[in-house]
């Protein structure tokens, strides 16, 4: 059953740069669930890195609240909120960051090491998670021995390799092939189906298929609709 992950309730994003101040997200209530994989879409500049940042706790709203299952996070200190991040919330990005010098094997370690975890246990879980991507035959790799979709593969184990309950993904596949996009999205879909909230950001109109919910953002205004799928057509 589908439970609550993240709550957003009035939360409004305002950047002010000099004289300037501009309405990245304006008030916005917003539920995001397990077992869902949401789709937040709209033009360039309206809001949507903004929408994810704040649901990923990796910047503060200007006004109202966030919740993460059930208690409010809105008041936590930076240090607090990043022990969130790195236990409950799996980042990937259209430019993998992998680091270069490590193997496949030892990116995916590193949340776990960072976390305390023995060197052994660590290289346990992360030969499991690389195993799930369908990877267990690059785990020696350096990252510029992998393909793009490989690359990817190997952020998404790293992601999950801390079982965190929230995947939020940026542009995931903006820098992937046809073929190696269906093949991260059918990833994301399965860790969906598994219980884990997916949330990504993407101008990628054909991952919609993949969508158990679409999200817009225009002029930082949130909807929920999906009527407004032909304007994206
Ligand atoms: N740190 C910041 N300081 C000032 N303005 C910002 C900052 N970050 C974002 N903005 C502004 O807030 C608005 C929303 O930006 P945001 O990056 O969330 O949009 P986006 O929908 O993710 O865009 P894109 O699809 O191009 O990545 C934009 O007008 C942007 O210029």
């Amino acid at each position: 059953m589908p439970e609550e992950i993240v709550s957003l309730q009035a939360v409004e994003k305002i950047y002010q740069t000099g004289d300037t101040s501009i309405t990245a997200l304006a008030s916005t209530d917003l539920s995001l669930s397990s077992n869902q994989l949401t789709l937040i879409m709209g033009p360039s500049g309206s809001g949507k890195t903004t929408l994810l940042s704040i649901v990923g706790c990796v910047i503060y709203p200007t006004q109202g609240k966030v919740f993460y299952k059930g208690s409010e996070v809105t008041g936590l200190s930076e240090d607090k909120l990043a022990e969130i991040r790195l236990r409950e919330i799996g980042f990937v990005f259209q430019q993998f960051n992998l680091i270069e010098p490590l193997t496949a094997l030892e990116n995916v370690m590193q949340p776990l090491l960072l976390q305390g975890i023995s060197k052994q246990d660590a290289k346990d879980r992360a030969l499991k998670a690389l195993e799930e991507v369908g990877l267990s035959d690059r785990i020696n790799n350096l990252p510029k021995k992998l393909s793009g979709g490989q690359k990817q593969r190997v952020a998404i184990a790293r992601a999950l390799v801390t079982n965190p309950s929230m995947m939020l993904c940026d542009e995931p596949t903006a820098s992937l092939d046809a073929k190696s996009a269906g093949i991260i999205m059918e990833e994301l879909k399965s860790l969906a189906s598994q219980g884990k909230a997916v949330i990504i950001v993407t101008h990628d109109l054909r991952l919609r298929k993949y969508a158990d919910r679409i999200i817009y953002v225009e002029e930082g205004k949130v909807s929920n609709s999906i009527q407004h799928e032909e304007d994206y057509k």
